[in-house]
Parts: structure tokens; sequence; C-alpha cells
């Protein structure tokens, strides 16, 4: 399994104060790759661009120009089911991710039903299945999403992407509205997840201490463009760029200030 994403552009149409609307390159010429069982974590400034990079990978939104290919195959392009069951994504916000009329079991039960034929009781066997996958149980099929915690809605989401046993899943902020000591529950439970099925991440984040956790790679992101690449974590602290340099900055500041170095793996 090979991720290529190859000189990506996005504009968006932008309103001026006149009324008058002015096209914006939010992501300009972006290329990377991603190998099977790879964790990459791109993090930059907040409109840099990143969740944009982030949709025009998972295929919510067109590029304008350039494509992604998934072992080759175009998946902008692509009406491959096959294809787009591969591919997969967990936000940041949980609540507005998930139906709050639906039930756990029905928030499982779309992603199983939307790509294989399946009856009512592989449906919940699957799920349940799922279920343990995240570390909950079957007791939480009935439950509606206002009835779990954070920690416990997000897994549910990370239950839902690994449906379709996906070969990738894009992490948009995915653990930055937990409380710290659950973000390293989720972290850990990711890191296992990606071991077992052979996942690879595309890792979101303002956050470089849960990159340094759970990523291999990192990419420095500015202005819809990668700024620095690092593909050794070991060479973390040598960045050449000063921008890279100030995230550094900034991430080690915040651990000092908020004792968030309880989840640093490399410091
Ligand atoms: N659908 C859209 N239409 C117009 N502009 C958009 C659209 N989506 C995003 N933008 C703009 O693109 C820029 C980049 O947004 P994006 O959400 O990709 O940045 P980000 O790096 O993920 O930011 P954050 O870290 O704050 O989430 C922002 O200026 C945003 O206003």
């Amino acid at each position: 399994m090979e991720l290529k994403v190859n000189n990506v552009y996005k504009n968006y149409k932008k309103t001026l104060s006149t009324g008058k609307k002015e096209k914006v390159t939010i992501v300009k010429g972006v290329s990377l790759t991603v190998k099977e069982k790879e964790c990459i974590g791109i993090i930059g400034e907040s409109g840099s661009g990143k969740s944009t990079l982030g949709r025009l990978i998972i295929g919510f939104e067109k590029p304008d120009k350039g494509t992604v290919l998934l072992n080759g195959e175009d998946l902008t392009q692509s009406k491959n089911r096959v294809l787009k069951k591969n591919i997969s994504v967990v936000f940041q916000d949980y609540t507005s991710s998930v139906n709050p009329r639906f039930k756990v079991k029905n928030i499982l039960a779309e992603p199983i039903k939307k790509f294989d034929k399946v009856n009512k009781s592989e449906i919940k066997k699957k799920s349940i299945g799922l279920l343990e996958k995240v570390g909950l149980n079957e007791n939480f099929l009935e439950r509606y999403p206002h009835e779990l915690s954070g920690g416990q809605l997000q897994r549910v989401c990370i239950a839902r992407a690994i449906a379709t046993n996906p070969k990738i899943i894009v992490l948009d902020e995915a653990i930055s509205s937990l409380d710290v000591s659950i973000q390293v529950q989720v972290l850990d439970l990711l890191i296992q997840l990606k071991n077992e099925m052979d996942i690879s991440y595309i890792f979101i984040t303002h956050d470089l201490t849960a990159i340094t956790y759970i990523c291999d790679q990192v990419i420095f992101f500015k202005e819809g463009n990668i700024v620095e690449q690092v593909n050794d974590m070991k060479n973390l602290k040598n960045v050449k760029e000063a921008y890279s340099k100030e995230l550094l900055n900034a991430a080690k500041k915040m651990n000092e200030g908020e004792g968030l170095h309880d989840i640093q793996r490399i410091s």
C-alpha cells in the first residue's frame, strides 16, 4: 500500500469587502508519500491549509490540480468502491461527526452496510467486534452519543473509521478535544490498531507533543506548502527552517507550562 499525493492545488473563492469574489489558493502544489503502517504528522499554524489537504486526500473535495494516488490509482477520479473503502477519517469534533439521533449500533452499521451485503446478525457481530477493538463492549450498542463521554464517543468514531478495514486513516485533530489523560489512551489505541491492522495514518494537528508520540515522520506546513519534512523523528531537534523551530519552541514552552510532558515519548 502506498498513498502518493502529487503536486496538489486547491483554490477557494473569498468574498472581499467590496462584495467581489477573489480566488485564493489554499493548497499550493503539495506532494507527499505515505507508505504502509507509516504515520505522518502534519503540523502548522491555524489556517495553513492542513484540513483542506486532509479533505483532498480522503476525497471529500477535488483538487484543482494534481492527483491523489492509492497504489497508483487516482482516488479523486475513482468510483472504485474497493479503493474508497481503503481510506477513512476521524475528525476533532466527535459530537458533530455523528448523528445525535443514531444509537452507536446505527453509527457503526452505516460503513459496514455501505460496502458489503450483510444481514442484521452479521452487522451486530461485526459491530461488537469493532467496539471490542477500541476498548468498549456490547453494552454501548444501544446508547446514544450524548450518553457517552468524549473519549468513549471518539472511540466509537475510531471504530466507525476502521469498520471497512482501511489502509489509510486521516486523523484531523482527532485527539485535540479530549482531556490530556484521555489523549494518551486514544493515542495508545491508535498505535495498537496501526500495528494490528497495518494501517497508515495522516495525523493532522497543532500538537507537536502528540506527533512525537505517534508519528514516524513530520511535515511542517505553512500557507499551503510543505516548509520542511523530518523523515526520522530522532532528527526533530535538528530542523533547519525558522518556522519549524518556532513550532518546536512553542511546543516546548507548552509542555513546561502545562505538564503535557507526560505524553512525550521523544523529548
Ligand atoms: N470551503 C471553503 N471555502 C472557502 N474557504 C475555505 C474553505 N475551507 C477552508 N477555507 C479557508 O482555507 C484556509 C485554510 O483552512 P484549513 O481549515 O484547511 O486550515 P487549517 O490549517 O486546518 O486550520 P486549523 O488548524 O485552524 O484547523 C482558511 O483561511 C479557511 O478560511
